[in-house]
């Protein structure tokens, strides 16, 4: 809610390697994501992204190096309720018959913390969120009974309603028809024009792409590119297929174009 109350950028990771166990996935990265910023995390299936995102929000080990958010070691529990979090996933969970609201009171709760009842101002920031996401009229419906794209703004109206410092999502747009996407790009709008860092998971950016400015691209665990979103996107198309290429890393920084022969495509 008020930027600013801790020194420090949104994101720092610091030569950080970030896995499971004792396996490390993303390696030795060096990445300063300043407040208000907006940036799509890219690259192929496998290449990091989400091991990359989920060491910012503490849900993967640190296994070297460091990682800072909002000013904080990560995992520093001042910083919790100031993150929000769409997870990786098509849908709300089918097995709990949560109404809209319900589910969308869940990341205001994030924000309260045990000690605190919610009241109506509460009760406003979840009204408000999922008026954001353009599903007011839904509001007591089971989530269940919305469509997949639907039940996607239902999770990002659960993030919102803890109006976080910082919004991480993943492949928010994935299996998502276009007109939920627009509707995102539109909440995400005027998620960032609120100062609140973006940080956007994708493998496509469709109608994201007019809301992210900046580009972060993983490969094989290291970032491949990090610059203007515009240059990207050539960087992407250029390391083809993830797995394809097990051998061959990214060069850190690299902003060289495309060599042919390199698309993706299996061989
Ligand atoms: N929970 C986990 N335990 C062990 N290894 C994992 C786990 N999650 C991911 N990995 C491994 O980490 C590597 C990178 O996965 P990650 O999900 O970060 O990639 P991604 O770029 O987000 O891919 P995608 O676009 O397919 O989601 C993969 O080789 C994967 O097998």
């Amino acid at each position: 809610m008020t930027p600013g109350d801790a020194d420090g950028p949104a994101i720092r990771l610091v030569r950080a390697s970030i896995g499971y166990g004792d396996v490390p996935v993303v390696q030795g990265v060096d990445l300063h994501v300043a407040r208000g910023e907006a940036v799509a995390v890219l690259g192929s299936n496998g290449s990091g992204k989400t091991t990359l995102v989920r060491g910012v929000l503490g849900l993967a080990a640190v296994l070297g190096g460091h990682v800072e958010v909002l000013g904080r070691p990560v995992g520093d529990r001042r910083v919790r309720g100031r993150v929000g979090y769409v997870p990786q996933r098509h849908t709300v969970s089918g097995a709990v018959p949560a109404t809209v609201r319900e589910v969308v009171s869940v990341g205001r709760l994030a924000r309260l913390g045990v000690l605190r009842r919610p009241g109506a101002a509460d009760r406003a920031a979840v009204t408000e969120a999922v008026a954001a996401v353009g599903l007011a009229d839904r509001l007591t419906e089971p989530v269940a009974a919305l469509s997949g794209g639907q039940q996607r703004r239902v999770l990002v109206a659960r993030a919102l309603a803890a109006e976080p410092e910082l919004l991480v999502m993943d492949e928010p747009t994935a299996g998502v028809d276009a007109a939920s996407q627009d509707a995102l790009a539109e909440v995400l709008a005027a998620v960032a024009a609120t100062g609140t860092t973006l940080v956007v998971v994708t493998h496509e950016l469709g109608a994201l792409a007019g809301v992210l400015t900046r580009g972060v691209v993983a490969d094989h665990g290291c970032i491949a590119y990090d610059g203007p979103l515009a240059g990207a996107g050539a960087v992407v198309t250029g390391l083809g297929g993830g797995h394809h290429h097990a051998d061959r890393h990214g060069p850190t920084g690299g902003l060289a174009p495309p060599a042919p022969g390199l698309r993706g495509g299996g061989r």
